[in-house]
Protein backbone atom coordinates (compact mmCIF):
# COMPACT_ATOMS: atom_id res chain seq x y z
CA UNK A 1 0.00 0.00 0.00
CA UNK A 2 1.50 3.55 -1.19
CA UNK A 3 1.79 5.83 2.09
CA UNK A 4 -0.08 9.34 2.14
CA UNK A 5 0.95 10.35 5.33
CA UNK A 6 4.77 9.94 7.00
CA UNK A 7 5.28 11.91 10.30
CA UNK A 8 9.22 10.96 11.22
CA UNK A 9 10.61 12.34 15.18
CA UNK A 10 7.46 14.14 15.83
CA UNK A 11 7.38 16.11 18.98
CA UNK A 12 5.76 19.10 20.12
CA UNK A 13 6.13 21.12 22.96
CA UNK A 14 4.16 24.17 24.50
CA UNK A 15 6.58 26.14 26.13
CA UNK A 16 7.88 23.95 28.97
CA UNK A 17 4.66 21.05 28.24
CA UNK A 18 5.41 18.51 25.71
CA UNK A 19 2.08 18.02 23.84
CA UNK A 20 3.88 15.15 21.49
CA UNK A 21 7.38 12.90 21.90
CA UNK A 22 8.84 11.84 18.95
CA UNK A 23 6.26 10.13 17.28
CA UNK A 24 6.87 8.04 14.07
CA UNK A 25 3.63 6.69 11.87
CA UNK A 26 3.13 5.81 8.08
CA UNK A 27 -0.95 6.02 7.13
CA UNK A 28 -1.36 3.70 3.72
CA UNK A 29 -3.80 5.63 0.82
CA UNK A 30 -7.28 4.40 1.63
CA UNK A 31 -6.57 3.37 5.19
CA UNK A 32 -9.17 4.29 7.88
CA UNK A 33 -7.34 4.58 11.12
CA UNK A 34 -8.95 5.75 14.84
CA UNK A 35 -7.24 7.86 17.37
CA UNK A 36 -7.68 7.26 21.02
CA UNK A 37 -6.60 8.30 24.33
CA UNK A 38 -7.53 10.24 27.07
CA UNK A 39 -7.76 13.81 27.41
CA UNK A 40 -4.39 15.70 26.95
CA UNK A 41 -2.62 12.89 25.44
CA UNK A 42 -1.85 14.90 22.15
CA UNK A 43 -4.58 13.70 19.55
CA UNK A 44 -5.72 16.91 18.80
CA UNK A 45 -2.14 18.44 18.79
CA UNK A 46 -1.53 15.41 15.99
CA UNK A 47 -4.21 16.14 14.13
CA UNK A 48 -3.50 19.88 13.65
CA UNK A 49 0.18 19.39 12.76
CA UNK A 50 -1.50 16.92 10.14
CA UNK A 51 -3.29 19.43 8.90
CA UNK A 52 -0.51 21.92 8.76
CA UNK A 53 -2.44 24.41 11.09
CA UNK A 54 0.45 24.24 13.79
CA UNK A 55 4.02 23.60 12.97
CA UNK A 56 6.17 20.77 14.95
CA UNK A 57 8.87 21.81 17.12
CA UNK A 58 10.63 18.71 15.86
CA UNK A 59 10.66 15.93 13.11
CA UNK A 60 9.16 15.91 9.62
CA UNK A 61 5.80 15.89 8.22
CA UNK A 62 5.23 14.68 4.20
CA UNK A 63 1.96 14.78 2.74
CA UNK A 64 1.54 12.91 -0.11
CA UNK A 65 5.09 13.41 -1.10
CA UNK A 66 4.66 16.93 0.08
CA UNK A 67 6.91 18.48 2.82
CA UNK A 68 4.60 20.68 5.19
CA UNK A 69 7.49 23.10 5.56
CA UNK A 70 7.95 23.87 1.88
CA UNK A 71 4.29 23.93 0.75
CA UNK A 72 1.50 23.69 3.42
CA UNK A 73 -0.93 25.99 1.44
CA UNK A 74 -0.63 22.75 -1.26
CA UNK A 75 -1.68 19.71 1.88
CA UNK A 76 -4.34 21.88 2.87
CA UNK A 77 -6.13 21.93 -0.05
CA UNK A 78 -5.97 18.34 -0.41
CA UNK A 79 -7.46 18.06 3.62
CA UNK A 80 -11.26 18.05 4.60
CA UNK A 81 -11.35 18.66 8.41
CA UNK A 82 -14.00 18.05 10.88
CA UNK A 83 -13.69 19.53 14.53
CA UNK A 84 -15.96 20.72 17.62
CA UNK A 85 -14.91 24.01 16.22
CA UNK A 86 -17.50 24.45 13.00
CA UNK A 87 -15.64 26.97 11.21
CA UNK A 88 -18.89 28.42 10.11
CA UNK A 89 -19.96 32.43 9.53
CA UNK A 90 -23.03 32.42 11.70
CA UNK A 91 -24.47 35.59 9.23
CA UNK A 92 -24.46 33.32 6.17
CA UNK A 93 -26.79 31.13 5.02
CA UNK A 94 -25.54 27.37 4.77
CA UNK A 95 -25.48 27.91 0.89
CA UNK A 96 -24.01 30.71 1.64
CA UNK A 97 -21.36 29.08 3.81
CA UNK A 98 -20.54 26.27 0.93
CA UNK A 99 -19.90 28.91 -1.74
CA UNK A 100 -17.74 31.20 0.37
CA UNK A 101 -15.51 27.85 0.92
CA UNK A 102 -15.83 26.91 -2.44
CA UNK A 103 -14.44 29.85 -4.03
CA UNK A 104 -11.38 29.28 -1.29
CA UNK A 105 -10.74 25.88 -2.35
CA UNK A 106 -10.95 26.50 -6.07
CA UNK A 107 -13.78 24.37 -7.35
CA UNK A 108 -14.57 24.21 -10.87
CA UNK A 109 -17.24 27.33 -11.32
CA UNK A 110 -19.36 25.53 -13.74
CA UNK A 111 -20.16 22.77 -10.98
CA UNK A 112 -19.93 24.78 -7.69
CA UNK A 113 -24.22 24.32 -7.47
CA UNK A 114 -24.63 21.08 -8.05
CA UNK A 115 -21.55 20.17 -6.24
CA UNK A 116 -23.53 22.07 -2.96
CA UNK A 117 -26.70 20.92 -3.53
CA UNK A 118 -25.63 17.34 -3.93
CA UNK A 119 -23.48 17.48 -0.73
CA UNK A 120 -26.45 19.64 1.21
CA UNK A 121 -28.75 16.90 0.60
CA UNK A 122 -26.41 14.30 2.10
CA UNK A 123 -26.53 15.97 5.08
CA UNK A 124 -30.00 16.22 5.01
CA UNK A 125 -29.88 20.35 5.20
CA UNK A 126 -31.01 21.06 1.87
CA UNK A 127 -34.61 22.01 2.83
CA UNK A 128 -32.94 24.44 4.95
CA UNK A 129 -30.37 25.93 2.00
CA UNK A 130 -31.54 29.32 3.01
CA UNK A 131 -31.28 29.74 6.84
CA UNK A 132 -28.58 30.92 8.15
CA UNK A 133 -26.22 29.42 10.10
CA UNK A 134 -26.36 31.48 13.40
CA UNK A 135 -30.10 30.27 13.68
CA UNK A 136 -28.84 26.35 12.99
CA UNK A 137 -29.26 23.83 16.42
CA UNK A 138 -25.62 22.74 17.49
CA UNK A 139 -26.35 19.51 15.60
CA UNK A 140 -27.34 21.42 12.25
CA UNK A 141 -24.33 22.84 12.47
CA UNK A 142 -21.82 19.95 12.61
CA UNK A 143 -23.85 18.62 9.98
CA UNK A 144 -23.22 21.80 7.94
CA UNK A 145 -19.26 21.37 8.95
CA UNK A 146 -19.13 18.14 7.64
CA UNK A 147 -21.01 19.55 4.36
CA UNK A 148 -17.60 22.15 4.03
CA UNK A 149 -14.84 19.72 4.79
CA UNK A 150 -16.39 17.15 1.88
CA UNK A 151 -17.41 19.70 -0.76
CA UNK A 152 -13.92 20.01 -2.44
CA UNK A 153 -13.78 15.85 -2.41
CA UNK A 154 -10.61 16.08 -0.19
CA UNK A 155 -8.26 12.93 -0.27
CA UNK A 156 -7.58 12.83 3.02
CA UNK A 157 -10.47 13.31 6.51
CA UNK A 158 -8.77 13.99 9.31
CA UNK A 159 -11.93 14.25 12.12
CA UNK A 160 -12.01 15.38 16.00
CA UNK A 161 -14.58 13.90 17.80
CA UNK A 162 -16.77 14.06 14.45
CA UNK A 163 -19.92 12.99 16.43
CA UNK A 164 -20.36 16.02 18.66
CA UNK A 165 -23.63 17.11 18.96
CA UNK A 166 -24.90 15.14 16.07
CA UNK A 167 -28.09 12.68 17.20
CA UNK A 168 -28.39 9.25 16.84
CA UNK A 169 -30.16 9.73 13.21
CA UNK A 170 -27.42 12.53 12.53
CA UNK A 171 -24.70 10.27 13.48
CA UNK A 172 -25.83 6.97 11.31
CA UNK A 173 -26.27 9.52 8.83
CA UNK A 174 -22.66 10.91 8.83
CA UNK A 175 -21.44 7.53 9.33
CA UNK A 176 -23.24 6.85 5.92
CA UNK A 177 -21.72 9.44 4.28
CA UNK A 178 -17.94 8.81 5.62
CA UNK A 179 -18.41 5.47 4.35
CA UNK A 180 -18.97 6.72 0.84
CA UNK A 181 -16.13 8.62 0.84
CA UNK A 182 -14.47 5.38 0.51
CA UNK A 183 -14.89 4.02 -2.75
CA UNK A 184 -12.79 7.11 -3.58
CA UNK A 185 -9.16 5.79 -1.98
CA UNK A 186 -10.20 8.62 0.84
CA UNK A 187 -7.55 8.20 3.56
CA UNK A 188 -9.59 8.49 6.67
CA UNK A 189 -8.06 9.27 10.60
CA UNK A 190 -10.86 9.89 13.14
CA UNK A 191 -10.07 11.07 16.91
CA UNK A 192 -13.05 9.94 19.01
CA UNK A 193 -13.73 8.34 22.53
CA UNK A 194 -16.39 5.67 20.53
CA UNK A 195 -14.59 3.13 20.93
CA UNK A 196 -17.39 0.19 19.61
CA UNK A 197 -18.30 3.14 16.58
CA UNK A 198 -14.50 3.01 15.58
CA UNK A 199 -14.35 -0.58 16.03
CA UNK A 200 -16.82 -0.84 13.17
CA UNK A 201 -15.40 1.84 10.92
CA UNK A 202 -11.99 1.95 11.21
CA UNK A 203 -9.08 -0.76 10.05
CA UNK A 204 -6.11 0.65 12.51
CA UNK A 205 -6.35 1.60 15.85
CA UNK A 206 -3.87 3.77 17.65
CA UNK A 207 -3.51 4.41 20.93
CA UNK A 208 -1.78 7.32 22.44
CA UNK A 209 -1.00 8.55 25.54
CA UNK A 210 1.17 11.13 27.17
CA UNK A 211 2.18 12.57 23.98
CA UNK A 212 3.79 9.18 22.89
CA UNK A 213 2.11 6.47 20.22
CA UNK A 214 1.85 3.07 22.69
CA UNK A 215 -0.63 1.04 20.50
CA UNK A 216 -0.89 0.67 17.02
CA UNK A 217 -2.41 -2.34 15.17
CA UNK A 218 -4.78 -3.40 12.23
CA UNK A 219 -8.17 -4.41 13.42
CA UNK A 220 -7.29 -7.67 11.60
CA UNK A 221 -4.88 -8.43 14.09
CA UNK A 222 -7.71 -7.52 17.05
CA UNK A 223 -9.28 -10.56 18.09
CA UNK A 224 -12.61 -8.39 19.31
CA UNK A 225 -14.21 -5.12 20.95
CA UNK A 226 -13.88 -6.16 24.44
CA UNK A 227 -9.93 -6.65 24.23
CA UNK A 228 -9.08 -3.71 22.43
CA UNK A 229 -11.09 -2.17 25.14
CA UNK A 230 -8.73 -3.82 27.72
CA UNK A 231 -5.89 -3.06 25.80
CA UNK A 232 -6.46 0.75 25.99
CA UNK A 233 -7.75 0.55 30.04
CA UNK A 234 -4.41 -1.35 30.91
CA UNK A 235 -2.32 1.35 28.78
CA UNK A 236 -4.00 4.70 30.15
CA UNK A 237 -4.42 2.75 33.55
CA UNK A 238 -1.15 3.38 34.33
CA UNK A 239 -1.15 7.16 33.99
CA UNK A 240 -2.86 7.72 37.33
CA UNK A 241 -3.17 11.31 35.72
CA UNK A 242 -5.63 10.32 32.89
CA UNK A 243 -8.43 12.70 32.58
CA UNK A 244 -10.32 10.87 29.46
CA UNK A 245 -11.09 7.52 31.76
CA UNK A 246 -14.34 8.62 32.52
CA UNK A 247 -15.51 9.40 28.98
CA UNK A 248 -14.04 5.70 28.42
N1 LIG B 1 -2.19 25.95 22.22
C1 LIG B 1 -1.74 25.31 23.30
N2 LIG B 1 -1.05 25.96 24.26
C2 LIG B 1 -0.58 25.31 25.34
N3 LIG B 1 -0.74 24.00 25.58
C3 LIG B 1 -1.44 23.30 24.68
C4 LIG B 1 -1.98 23.91 23.49
N4 LIG B 1 -2.60 22.95 22.76
C5 LIG B 1 -2.48 21.80 23.47
N5 LIG B 1 -1.77 22.00 24.60
C6 LIG B 1 -1.42 20.98 25.59
O1 LIG B 1 -0.90 19.86 24.91
C7 LIG B 1 -1.36 18.64 25.50
C8 LIG B 1 -2.05 17.80 24.44
O2 LIG B 1 -3.27 18.45 24.08
P1 LIG B 1 -4.25 17.88 22.96
O3 LIG B 1 -5.34 18.88 22.76
O4 LIG B 1 -3.45 17.49 21.78
O5 LIG B 1 -4.81 16.57 23.68
P2 LIG B 1 -5.98 15.59 23.22
O6 LIG B 1 -5.43 14.20 23.31
O7 LIG B 1 -6.54 16.01 21.92
O8 LIG B 1 -7.06 15.81 24.37
P3 LIG B 1 -8.71 15.81 24.34
O9 LIG B 1 -9.14 14.37 24.33
O10 LIG B 1 -9.02 16.48 25.65
O11 LIG B 1 -9.15 16.61 23.17
C9 LIG B 1 -2.25 19.05 26.68
O12 LIG B 1 -1.48 19.01 27.86
C10 LIG B 1 -2.65 20.47 26.35
O13 LIG B 1 -2.90 21.23 27.51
Amino acid sequence: MDSIISLTGLSKSFGRRKALNNIDLVIGKGEFVAIFGPNGAGKTTLLKIMSTIIEPTKGNVLINGIDSKKDPSKIRGMIGAISHETYLYDELTARENLEFFAHMYDIDKDHIDDRIDDILKNVNLFQRADERAGSFSRGMKQRLSIARALLHQPSILLMDEPYTGLDQHAAANFERVLMGTGNSDVTRIMITHNIERAFELCDRMLIMDRGELRFDKLKTDIESVEEFKEQYLSIVEKDTDAEGISNF
